[in-house]
């Protein structure tokens, strides 16, 4: 019942998102020496962007361009030079050279076929044309975002929760950060959800119908890293029988996620630099260049700017990839979130367990709260499908979810209140414990003020010391 809520949820924030994209006018960025007179019908239609060649470095402004149209003339190399720019500054639109193709020499053909051109449009620039083109592209990016929406409701792929205001506010980057082109640094420990939000970008971004290319450095040896990102061609080294397409290369069109970016290895950095630099990558035993258009996102749960003071991280490609930043708070700092993932991992998973009926026990629901998750949300997951395979008739206690401290199974509570406050006592004790018996660190473990924890610890008649901040008595006997 919960999940399809939340599902509904997730596929109304889908149509929501769909109708604006639907209802913004398509982004073009004209370059050309001067806007063509006749430009103005296709200028209605659409917010035009014009920009004079070759001067046009720099962030690309508040929204990145669906389109760019270079008319420039029919010099390959002024071609050429545009189209570079449009690589360096707006890397994943799609490019309408207006050109005669017939008056340029073979050899600068292939450069600009080099830069990736999506349609060639006959010069002199016919706007009629162009608008279609350009609303066809549009249409296209729009259809995909639908077909992804719908695809992802169907299958019930996991989508990204929370209400916490510092969940709020990384729901409000990636809107806003899916929204350009450039690169993405996500932070956060381990499990925190760094690949689910990048994933959340590129689902809403302008490249989501290509692929979502996600590498942990990590977890690639590092004497194979150089073939598994680059890719290698045949009898490139003993043991290379053919052509063998690198993860980076795969994800043309697409997303790159680099998660533990700070453990990728330092002698490959500067070949990394240079992908991200150029959008060129050479596979290995190979002797050209080769362009890959992709977004690139990078995580990490290591201080980066330390590694760099280290000189385990080069500077300038800490640089290159820490534009846009988006930091995903540790679980025991999300309050109330803890349990509503739980409940939404209980309902995904709650039928491949065979327990349609599973429901969180309230001291379930208090050990919950009161666990610091050094695991993150991962952990929840396994401490959630632990439960899901423990529980008896259904309720799922906290020793069922293997939290330390976790009330035994039984049926001993009488009313509501009794539970309530019993459940309360317990995740004081063991947020104490955690804590070391320091209160003030264990109100923020409860998600509670001092003052409230203070006053609960009267409530329970748990005697705290204030001076040593050690707690007496977490357990006491109340009359
Ligand atoms: N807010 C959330 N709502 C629902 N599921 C989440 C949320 N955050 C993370 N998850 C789930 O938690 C698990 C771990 O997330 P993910 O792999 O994205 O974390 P990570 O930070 O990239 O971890 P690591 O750094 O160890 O690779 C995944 O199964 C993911 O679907």
């Amino acid at each position: 019942m919960r999940g399809s809520a939340v599902r509904n949820g997730s596929r109304t924030a889908a149509l929501q998102r769909i109708t604006q994209a639907v209802d913004r006018k398509p982004e073009v960025l004209y370059i050309a020496r001067d806007l063509p007179a006749g430009l103005a019908p296709l200028a209605e239609g659409f917010v035009v962007r014009h920009a004079k060649p070759p001067r046009l470095d720099g962030p690309g402004g508040p929204a990145t361009p669906c389109v760019a149209i270079v008319d420039v003339g029919n010099d390959a190399a002024r071609i050429t030079e545009a189209l570079a720019v449009c690589d360096r500054s707006f890397p994943l639109v799609r490019r309408i050279v207006v050109a005669d193709a017939a008056r340029m020499d073979a050899a600068g053909a292939e450069d600009i076929g080099g830069h990736g051109v999506d349609y060639l449009a006959a010069a002199p620039a016919d706007p009629w044309e162009l608008a279609a083109v350009v609303r066809g592209f549009w249409r296209v990016g729009v259809l995909e975002r639908v077909r992804r929406a719908a695809e992802q409701a169907a299958a019930g792929e996991p989508c990204m929760i929370g209400t916490h205001s510092a969940m709020k506010t990384v729901f409000s980057n990636i809107r806003q950060f899916a929204q350009t082109d450039a690169p993405v640094l996500v932070t956060g420990e381990s499990g925190t959800g760094k690949e689910l939000a990048a994933r959340a970008i590129h689902e809403r971004s302008a490249v989501a119908s290509g692929p979502f290319v996600a590498i942990n450095c990590a977890g690639i040896p590092a004497d194979l890293v150089a073939s598994e990102l680059f890719g290698y061609e045949k009898g490139a080294f003993t043991g290379a029988l053919g052509r063998k397409i690198g993860r980076i290369e795969s994800a043309a069109g697409g997303t790159l996620f680099l998660d533990e970016i700070g453990d990728f290895p330092l002698a490959l950095q500067a070949h990394l630099l240079r992908f991200l630099q150029e959008g060129t990558i050479e596979r290995l035993g190979g002797v050209g260049n080769i362009r890959v258009r992709a977004r690139i996102i990078t995580g990490t749960h290591v201080d980066l700017e330390a590694a760099v003071a280290a000189g385990r991280f080069r500077q300038d490609l800490f640089f290159r990839i820490n534009v846009l930043r988006l930091h995903l708070p540790p679980l025991r700092e999300r309050g109330d979130d803890v349990a509503l993932i739980a409940r939404y991992f209980i309902d995904r998973l709650k039928a491949e367990h065979g327990r349609p009926s599973a429901r969180l026990a309230t001291d379930a629901v208090a050990a919950l709260a009161a666990h610091p998750w050094p695991g993150n949300v991962r952990e929840l997951i396994s401490a959630v499908r632990r439960g899901l395979t423990l529980c008896r008739n259904g309720r799922i206690t906290a020793a069922d979810l293997g939290l330390a401290g976790g009330l035994p199974p039984d049926d001993r509570v009488a009313t509501l209140e009794a539970a309530r406050a019993e459940a309360e006592k317990h995740a004081i004790g063991i947020a104490m414990r955690h804590a070391g018996n320091r209160p003030a660190v264990a109100a923020e473990l409860l998600g509670v003020s001092r003052g409230t924890l203070y006053s609960l610890f009267r409530k329970h008649c748990i005697t705290a010391s204030r001076s040593g901040g050690a707690a007496a008595q977490h357990e006491p006997e109340c009359p």
